[in-house]
């Protein structure tokens, strides 16, 4: 599986602001990109943390630009959510594309089953969280070669302390957010020794809209 992490930062590296409020940082420019990535991809996956903060329909894509790279069907969508913590009445949920829940032996049956009534289908891995490379591995073996994910930074540091992101993409936007309790791209724990750093390879550099995107793949 390949896996692509998009998204949007502030100058100062912030995803959104300590309120965690969505936050418009890309221009209609970026915004376009990023439909063009949603349609290269199998689906797209975040985090339940962001579910509760945008509460994203993510059902926006170039249809054009899939038919031109070959891909049928419409993106799948994907929420890292242990505890089954998703609304029933949130937007992932709702409309024709299929949405899947990753979910940890701790989720409570009863949001289970109300969540399958909804027709989400459901990916058990792990006890207490969410084990990404087993949930990552069963989502594969049900046709997702490649995924996109688009945060927050509590699940984007988790796949790369597991190992599991391939590419990464950011939209630098010219504004300060600030606030050390701000998200970044990378939060949870974070690294600390030299050697566990993921190490990347820059591939591009554009200007968009008044900011600029950076390309990058991670080193293996
Ligand atoms: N500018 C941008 O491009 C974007 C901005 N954002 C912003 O980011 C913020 C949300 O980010 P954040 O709070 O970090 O939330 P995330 O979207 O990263 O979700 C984090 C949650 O995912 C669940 N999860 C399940 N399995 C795992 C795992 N293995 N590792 C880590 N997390 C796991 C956890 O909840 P549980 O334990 O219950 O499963 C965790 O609390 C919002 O402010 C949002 O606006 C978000 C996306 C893009
Ligand atoms: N690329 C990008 N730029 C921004 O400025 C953003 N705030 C985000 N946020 C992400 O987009 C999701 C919302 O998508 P839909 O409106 O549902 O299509 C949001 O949940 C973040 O993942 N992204």
């Amino acid at each position: 599986m390949h896996v692509h992490v998009n998204a949007a930062v502030s100058a100062d590296g912030k995803l959104s602001t300590r309120r965690r409020e969505q936050v418009r940082i890309s221009g209609d420019e970026d915004f376009a990109r990023v439909d063009r990535i949603r349609a290269e991809n199998d689906a797209v996956l975040v985090g339940v943390g962001t579910v509760l903060a945008d509460d994203p329909s993510l059902v926006r894509f170039d249809r054009d630009h899939r038919e031109s790279v070959g891909k049928s069907g419409v993106p799948t969508r994907v929420v890292a959510d242990s505890r089954a913590r998703t609304p029933p009445d949130a937007a992932i949920l709702a409309g024709d594309a299929p949405t899947t829940l990753l979910v940890s032996e701790a989720a409570p049956i009863d949001r289970l089953s109300a969540l399958r009534e909804a027709s989400v289908s459901v990916v058990v891995a792990g006890t207490e969280r969410v084990d990404l490379p087993c949930a990552l591995a069963e989502l594969e073996s049900r046709g997702v070669a490649d995924l996109m994910v688009e945060g927050g930074g509590e699940l984007v540091f988790s796949l790369f302390a597991d190992g599991l992101v391939d590419a990464l993409t950011l939209y630098v936007g010219s504004l300060v957010l600030g606030g050390r309790e701000a998200p970044t791209i990378a939060d949870g724990e974070g690294f600390v020794e030299r050697a566990s750093f993921p190490e990347l390879s820059l591939d591009g550099v554009e200007r968009v809209d008044d900011g600029v995107v950076l390309q990058w793949t991670v080193d293996s």
